[in-house]
């Protein structure tokens, strides 16, 4: 069935109510085969006054989550890893636990606790003291194992960036290639997103983009330019570049089944609902999100310092929208943006 067509006006209102809360700029694009609408409101860069456009290049966050499984699925189909395999047999040094599978990091099921939770507890102080700082993958996976699990290996789903940095080691382990390789020939090369790159631990981003803006905790401070950062406290959970069209072509050709065997597609987007009312879900890297129209959807949504994301799809992949807002520690702004979903997918003002 033919969805809607997107309501333009209502993402518009949208981005209005997000720069209301404090988001210097917004944009989304939506692309439907050779269609595309583009809102994009505010500024880019608030010392220049540069105002917003849907072409800019934003730091994505855990939407990185997902090319990092497109990559470790590419390595499932080639026979290089096996999904319920122990963890420990393709990692050059163990996790505590060795129930812990392939398939409990690619679902937020093994238990690792986020260590992110310490190095971010006080927004700013924890931003600045990593900012330039390059870490290893096992750096951040001790900074994890020096806590408990969270719960027995596959016994729940708790979120945890610690397992797409486990799962960055994994592919390099495995390989003998770093990931920035591995993004570059099977997913940014072939699908031609010119815009998308892994740079760590590059502080900068080339090209035209979105500077960031990261809000103090005491909300009565100035925002914090947090544009430029190595994102080395993330890597393979969240160091990706990218801009709205690269992020639509990218999603669209993973739901379309231009980017898996069917056979990795379908354990990909096999979800569990991860919220009482079942309209959030989680599959292998990969969000799922009912709307109001009862339209599901699949992508990702990103938090990174200056930068909230939602890139997502329909489950044919024919229709794509991605939205960024340039500021984070907000939550209102974060719940705000969401509600493009709706007025994208449902055309409809969310209700
Ligand atoms: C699950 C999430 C929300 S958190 C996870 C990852 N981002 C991070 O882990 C960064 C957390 C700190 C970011 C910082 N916040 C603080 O420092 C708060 N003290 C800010 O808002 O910029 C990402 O991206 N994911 C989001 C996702 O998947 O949507």
């Amino acid at each position: 069935p033919s969805l809607p067509a997107p309501d333009v006006a209502a993402v518009a209102a949208v981005h209005r109510t997000a720069l209301s809360h404090g988001a210097p700029g917004a944009l989304t694009r939506i692309d439907e085969g050779p269609r595309s609408y583009h809102v994009a409101t505010g500024e880019a860069d608030t010392a220049a006054h540069t105002p917003m456009d849907t072409g800019r290049r934003f730091r994505v966050g855990s939407v990185s989550k997902t090319f990092t499984t497109v990559v470790l699925l590419q390595l499932v189909a080639e026979g290089k890893v096996d999904l319920d395999a122990p963890a420990n047999r393709y990692l050059p040094e163990p996790l505590p636990d060795e129930r812990i599978t392939v398939r409990h990091l690619l679902s937020h099921r093994s238990g690792l606790y986020d260590y992110t939770n310490d190095m971010f507890h006080n927004t700013v102080p924890g931003f600045e003291a990593v900012r330039n700082k390059v870490f290893s993958y096992q750096e951040l996976i001790d900074l994890s194992t020096a806590k408990p699990l969270n719960n027995a290996p596959g016994a729940a789903y708790s979120y945890s960036n610690t397992n797409f940095v486990a799962l960055g080691a994994i592919i390099e382990h495995v390989t003998g290639t770093p990931v920035a390789t591995h993004y570059r020939q099977r997913i940014f090369t072939p699908l031609r997103l010119r815009n998308t790159s892994y740079v760590h631990p590059r502080t900068t981003i080339s090209g035209t983009y979105a500077r960031g803006y990261l809000r103090q905790d005491d909300t009565t401070l100035p925002l914090v330019d947090s544009t430029e950062q190595t994102v080395s406290w993330a890597q393979s959970a969240g160091a990706v570049i990218s801009n709205a069209r690269d992020l639509n072509r990218f999603f669209s050709a993973l739901l379309s089944g231009r980017l898996l065997p069917e056979e990795q597609l379908r354990e990909m987007t096999t979800m569990v609902p991860v919220t009482a009312d079942g309209k959030q879900s989680y599959g292998l890297g990969l969000r799922g999100r009912t709307l109001s129209c009862g339209t599901t959807v699949y992508g990702h949504t990103g938090t990174v310092q200056g930068y909230y994301t939602y890139a997502f799809t329909t489950s044919d992949g024919r229709r794509s929208m991605a939205s960024l807002a340039n500021t984070s520690n907000n939550g209102t702004v974060n719940t705000t943006l969401g509600a493009t979903l709706d007025a994208s997918f449902c055309g409809t003002d969310p209700a």
